[in-house]
């Protein structure tokens, strides 16, 4: 990785920002008059990134951050109609609002947008909930479960591989080798598939068939991010789940997701104390073990205190976190694999060479190195999400030292900050050709010596570890960092690299058009507007 500072300096002629900057609007104007007023006594002398809405309606929100980093610095204050965000490109300032001083800050907005559909469930939840409910999820995800769950995520990638089989095999009996698939839909039912039975024991079954589980989670999704971008809370409006149509809709969709999960933990509390399950697991003897979900684990292991409810905010916050973020990464990671055979190449020879036929196991995943570098690259290129949220819960003063801000910035209680991963990811201050697909930048890594904590470390023993933030130094937030980093990340980097590793070594895989046909759209995740329509055709080996 080709650092180049630890904190955005912005005294690099070479970057600039974008030449084509936007006609501002009256709105943009008064939007800009109105956040400066309502703000200026609490975050004095923060640059105001001007023209917000007019930009915001025109593209998704994160590309404007990256013009307005590029503009303003590494931290700037957004117009946002009658609100003020704090948008922060830089990772010293990341590092000490996600670590540092993580219990001074909550989830703010996305607490207010998720709660009705994730409750107190561990990523919306308020920081005394969190501690008790992140100490027991955690050890949930111990090294036997993960290795009991490698089965589940290669059964599950095995139907994938059926299916697109038989979609090619059809293809041939009308003469042809190659088929259309829209891939981002295969990834979507591969991973849903895969949380259904690591989370509930429970098989959607969704690459062979609907369920109306599906529709109901994407509705719900679909609704959060609508409210996400949203100017006004009408979900908050008296009767508005009544009135307005998408809102009966809503509440139509969580109560189908709420009949499943209270059916599945009251199955699993119906039958909890399977003792020699217990034991199988505790012995790490999988074999023996019938159902190793997460459920079982809460129940069976943890669950006696908890009421049903956290339970199930617990369980939907899982089935909802783990499903659309790991197709989002199998979907980019295709999309980018796609348009670079050369790299295709190497990761179907490194596939041959581990694994030749065989299933992948828990320590071929060591071993699958590049495979997990294109999947790290295509994390940095496509952040899930692009932003992290977070809101401060009393005064504050942020670290300084960039140009313009030598002393760091005071703001005060009930700040609402966006962390743009997306912007740390592409910034050219950290980055060589930040928008460049290069699996190998990880490998290039330069260890900085001066920097504290990587004093004395040998760079030949970082070699074989996967990159993350604090390699990176805050600067690569693959899976968030602190004390609220994800819970799942293990777990999404195992199904991920197996998931592409089982469909490459059967598979040859191109765009079915341009790639810049291939329109992206921002909610939670960022995923394609009309789908991942691609080639396929049976790997010639
Ligand atoms: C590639 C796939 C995934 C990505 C990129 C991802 C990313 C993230 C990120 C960036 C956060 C931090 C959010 C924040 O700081 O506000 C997070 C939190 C979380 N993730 Fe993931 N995640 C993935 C898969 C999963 C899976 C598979 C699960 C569960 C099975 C999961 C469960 C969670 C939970 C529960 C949290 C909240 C942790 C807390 O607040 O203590 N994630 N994830």
């Amino acid at each position: 990785m080709e650092f180049r500072y630890f904190s955005v300096k912005l005294d690099d002629p070479s970057i600039q920002p974008s030449p084509l900057k936007p006609q501002r609007t009256f709105l943009d104007n008064a939007s800009n008059a109105l956040t400066n007023f309502l703000s200026g006594g609490g975050i004095q002398n923060m640059p105001v990134a001007d023209g917000a809405i007019s930009d915001l309606f025109s593209r998704p929100l994160f590309f404007a951050l990256y013009d307005w980093f590029l503009e303003h610095g590494p931290v700037y204050k957004l117009a946002f109609g009658p609100k003020v965000f704090v948008v922060v490109s830089d990772p010293i300032v990341s590092r000490y609002i996600l670590r540092e001083n993580a219990f001074g800050y909550d989830k703010g907005v996305l607490a207010d947008i998720l709660e009705p559909i994730m409750g107190k469930g561990l990523i919306p939840a308020d920081l005394n909930t969190w501690k008790s409910r992140r100490r027991a999820l955690v050890p949930g995800f111990h090294s036997a479960y993960l290795e009991a769950m490698v089965r589940v995520f290669n059964d599950c990638a095995e139907r994938t591989v059926s299916k697109l089989d038989a979609l090619i095999k059809d293809a041939e009996s009308k003469g042809s080798n190659v088929v259309d698939v829209e891939m981002e839909a295969e990834y979507s039912s591969l991973a849903l598939d895969i949380i259904g039975l690591s989370v509930f024991n429970y098989d959607f079954g969704s690459v062979t068939k609907e369920s109306p589980v599906i529709a109901a989670v994407y509705g719900t999704l679909a609704e959060a991010e609508h409210r996400s971008t949203f100017y006004i809370p009408y979900w908050k409006f008296p009767l508005s789940r009544w009135l307005v149509p998408r809102q009966r809709k809503f509440h139509a969709d969580l109560g189908v997701i709420n009949e499943c999960l209270d059916d599945l933990i009251g199955r699993a509390q119906e039958t909890r104390q399977q003792e020699d399950d217990i034991e199988a697991l505790q012995q790490r003897d999988y074999s023996k073990v019938r159902d190793a979900s997460l459920l079982r684990f809460l129940v069976d292991m943890r669950g006696e205190d908890v009421d049903n409810k956290q339970l199930r905010d617990d369980l939907m916050t899982m089935l909802i976190a783990g499903h659309e973020t790991t197709a989002a990464v199998l979907t980019w990671s295709t999309f980018l694999l796609a348009q670079n055979p050369t790299i295709v190449t190497k990761v179907q020879q490194e596939i041959d060479t581990v694994l030749g036929d065989r299933r992948p196991t828990l320590e071929d995943l060591k071993n699958l190195k590049y495979t997990k570098l294109v999947i790290a690259e295509a994390l940095r290129l496509y952040p899930q999400p692009p932003l992290l949220i977070r809101r401060s819960l009393q005064p504050d003063k942020l670290p300084g030292g960039h140009k313009g801000d030598p002393d760091g910035y005071s703001i005060p209680k009930g700040t609402d900050i966006f962390i743009s991963v997306f912007n740390l990811h592409r910034s050219p201050y950290f980055w060589e050709n930040p928008e460049s697909f290069d699996p190998e930048r990880f490998l290039r890594r330069r260890v900085d010596s001066s920097i504290p904590g990587w004093a004395g470390i040998d760079p030949t023993k970082l070699q074989g570890l996967y990159p993350n933030e604090i390699m990176a130094d805050f600067a690569f937030l693959p899976f968030g960092g602190g004390p609220r980093k994800c819970v799942g990340d293990q777990f999404a980097f195992m199904e991920a690299t197996i998931g592409l590793a089982v469909l490459l070594r059967k598979f040859s895989v191109e765009l079915r058009g341009s790639p810049q046909e291939v329109e992206l759209v921002t909610g939670a995740t960022l995923h394609t507007k009309n789908g991942l329509w691609c080639k396929l055709s049976k790997r010639q080996s």
